[in-house]
């Protein structure tokens, strides 16, 4: 999964979870700079988030692993980007996609408990390409 290679983010919480993803969606770019990535095409995207937090839940989870995936798996998964609605007004690129699984993790993570944070996603769109995003401490509202 993710290659292997997980690039780490700085904190200072007990526990640190990481949880690997991979989904399969089409999507188009519909920019004219985006050459041959205007035409609709698949991809299998792998995406890797990190939580972390101070405390964990009755059941001794930051999270459940299952909850991660069927948050975004069960979205996304043999979908067309384009179409969901958080791709209205904006592309399905790597970064954008990278950013909203942030905002979906995060709202589930708030719903819980114990409220971890989640630190880092990284979404890998091809053996070639991956994007990292990283909230910044505004992000968290
Ligand atoms: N900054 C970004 N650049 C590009 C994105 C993107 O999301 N963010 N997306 C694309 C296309 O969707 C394309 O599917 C991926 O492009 P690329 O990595 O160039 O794909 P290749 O497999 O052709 O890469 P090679 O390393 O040349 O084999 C384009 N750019
Ligand atoms: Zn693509």
């Amino acid at each position: 999964m993710m290659q292997q290679f997980y690039p780490s983010v700085p904190h200072g919480f007990r526990f640190e979870l990481n949880k690997d993803m991979n989904f399969s969606a089409a999507h188009f770019i519909p920019s004219k700079d985006a050459g041959q990535c205007q035409e609709m095409h698949g991809h299998t995207y792998f995406v890797n988030v990190t939580i972390g937090g101070d405390t964990v839940d009755a059941s001794g989870f930051l999270i459940d692993f299952k909850q991660i995936k069927q948050a975004i798996h069960k979205k996304y998964d043999h979908s067309v980007l384009n179409n969901h609605p958080e791709f209205k007004d904006k592309f399905p690129t790597t970064e954008l996609l990278a950013e909203q699984i942030w905002q979906t993790i995060q709202d589930l993570l708030m719903a819980t408990e114990n409220k971890p944070f989640c630190l880092q996603v990284i979404v890998r769109e091809t053996p070639t390409s991956y994007v990292i995003y990283r909230p910044r401490k505004e992000d968290f509202r």
